[in-house]
């Protein structure tokens, strides 16, 4: 496995070694002991998720607050979207910073998302599955997020915006800089 720091503190892009032969290819997806080793930070991921969404659709920029936080690890099984990480943590050097890659069923990259980062990915194919490792459970009470197009992050989102499809509760997140983070 590769890995490769971002400009966000403690979040890294992974890229599998893959071993392709005439049957098609294999990679190990997650190898706890390796991450720990190459990254230095101890994770005990408990939930794993998976969505479909079609060409178009933006999902985030979500988190969840306080001890519901969550570190994600994200990569995406078939398709291709444009994954964005923003650092909300008050404390951190990165603080505000936004970092965007392209994930795919051919790049096979890999993002992890470190507790009090904001994530969110538009799908750039006709369809991409998503798929996502958490380190603790969902907590809709907890649930919180920042609006896409806030002009402060900049964030380049590839497609124009009458092409967008974002849920009814995605378009009324508050501003980055509205943010109450408890
Ligand atoms: C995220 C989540 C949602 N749900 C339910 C709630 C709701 O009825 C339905 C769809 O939820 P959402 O609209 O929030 O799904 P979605 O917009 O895909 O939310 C996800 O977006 C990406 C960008 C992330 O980073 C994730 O952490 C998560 O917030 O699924 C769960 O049961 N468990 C979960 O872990």
């Amino acid at each position: 496995m590769k890995i490769s720091k971002t400009n966000i503190k403690d979040c890294y892009e992974l890229e599998p070694n893959v071993f392709t032969d005439q049957r098609g290819y294999f990679f190990e997806s997650f190898n706890q002991r390796k991450f720990e080793e190459l990254t230095g930070l101890a994770i005990n991921f408990i939930q794993d998720n998976q969505s479909l969404s079609s060409k178009g659709v933006l999902r985030g920029l979500h988190y969840q607050k306080g001890d519901s936080a969550q570190a994600k690890l994200v990569r995406v099984l078939q398709g291709k979207v444009m994954d964005v990480t923003v650092d909300i943590r008050k404390d951190s050097p990165s603080y505000g910073e936004v970092f965007t890659t392209i994930l795919s069923d051919n790049n096979n990259k890999q993002v992890f998302i470190p507790r009090g980062c904001a994530h969110g990915f538009i799908t750039l194919s006709d369809t991409a599955i998503f798929f996502y490792k958490c380190d603790n459970y969902y907590d809709s009470k907890a649930e919180s997020g920042i609006i896409y197009n806030d002009l402060s992050l900049k964030i380049d989102w590839i497609l124009p915006e009458d092409e967008l499809i974002i849920s009814e509760k995605d378009l009324v997140l508050p501003k980055f800089k509205d943010l109450i983070i408890h």
